[in-house]
């Protein structure tokens, strides 16, 4: 009897290596199974730790938050190649703003996040259970995309956040995932953000992740992703008059970046990218 029992047992924990031998699609979708568990588990973990550590919400919290995600890269055969931290050398609060690709940019964004430094996510991500849960602990700033005015008005309070905490904001001006090998136009809320803050922007940039991961080719293997940290673009003396041309600089700087580093011809697509 027991013979038998041990038979089913191993029979249902070969099914998904079988499975993910005879279908990409499975495969696929079994190691993204995988990475929200590890982030959820890994939350969870953390989630004490920050508790016991800081008591609460603080972004004192991205200190062990970091540590933990930084480990999330050997799970998944993940490395980075990075260049320009020297830029993110300045004392005092500032905007920084990167392109967002999949769920994969937490690993990237934790590998190089700077001290004092909190993001902008969508509020949905605060019931995205324990990871909601470390997400808050951690000083995240949750905007709703759909109500520009609520948004505008937490940016706000978020610039005057930013002076008497000396916080840094790391925003995805793009304002959702985009694999597509390309950058979306930017939102302007980032830049409008530095202006009133008064804080330089320090543009990030990480490489296509295509050549590793691709839905649409059910591609999840592991990789090398180049990120590079770009010198600071100031923003005293600008004005709200100077924001469309400011987010399409940016845009572009990035963007040529994003080509250069993902080793792709850069086409300038001519029309202006900047957000409408
Ligand atoms: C322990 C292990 C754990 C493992 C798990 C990992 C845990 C890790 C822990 C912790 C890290 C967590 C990290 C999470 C990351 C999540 C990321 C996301 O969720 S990305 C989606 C949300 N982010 C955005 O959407 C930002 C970008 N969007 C903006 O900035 C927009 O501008 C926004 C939302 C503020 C408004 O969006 P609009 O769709 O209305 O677009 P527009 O064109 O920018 O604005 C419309 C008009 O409003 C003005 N405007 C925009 N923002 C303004 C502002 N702040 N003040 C004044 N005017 C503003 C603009 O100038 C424009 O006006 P005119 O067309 O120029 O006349
Ligand atoms: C109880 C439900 C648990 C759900 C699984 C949690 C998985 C956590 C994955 C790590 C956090 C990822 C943060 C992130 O990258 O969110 C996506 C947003 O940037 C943009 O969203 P969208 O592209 O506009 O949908």
């Amino acid at each position: 009897m027991d013979l038998w029992w041990l038979l089913w047992i191993s029979l249902l924990f070969l099914v998904p290596f079988i499975l993910m031998e005879i279908s990409s699609g499975f495969k696929f979708h079994f190691k993204l199974v995988y990475y929200c568990a590890m982030c959820l588990l890994l939350s969870a973990l953390a989630a004490p730790m920050c508790l016991l550590t800081n008591g609460g919400r603080t972004v004192n919290n991205m200190r062990i938050i970091s540590r933990v995600v930084r480990t999330l890269k050997y799970f998944f055969g993940v490395r980075f190649e990075v260049k320009g931290l020297e830029n993110f050398q300045i004392d005092g609060p500032c905007v920084i703003i990167s392109n967002h690709q999949s769920i994969l940019d937490m690993m990237g964004l934790m590998e190089i996040l700077p001290d004092r430094c909190v993001q902008i996510a969508k509020k949905e991500l605060m019931y995205a259970g324990s990871v909601g849960l470390i997400t808050y602990l951690g000083g995240v700033i949750y905007i709703n995309r759909k109500r520009t005015s609520d948004a505008k008005s937490i940016m706000a309070a978020v610039a005057q956040a930013m002076i008497s905490d000396n916080l840094k904001v790391w925003i995805y001006p793009e304002g959702t995932r985009n694999n597509s090998g390309d950058l979306l136009p930017f939102k302007k809320g980032a830049f409008h953000l530095a202006l009133q803050a008064q804080v330089p922007i320090i543009p990030v940039v990480y490489s296509s992740l295509t050549s590793f991961y691709n839905q649409k080719k059910n591609l999840f293997t592991g990789g090398t992703v180049k990120v590079e940290i770009l010198p600071k673009i100031d923003t005293s003396g600008l004005t709200e008059n100077d924001i469309t041309d400011l987010t399409e600089r940016c845009h572009q700087t990035m963007r040529q970046v994003f080509f250069r580093l993902s080793n792709k011809p850069y086409e300038s697509n001519g029309q202006s990218n900047c957000a409408q």
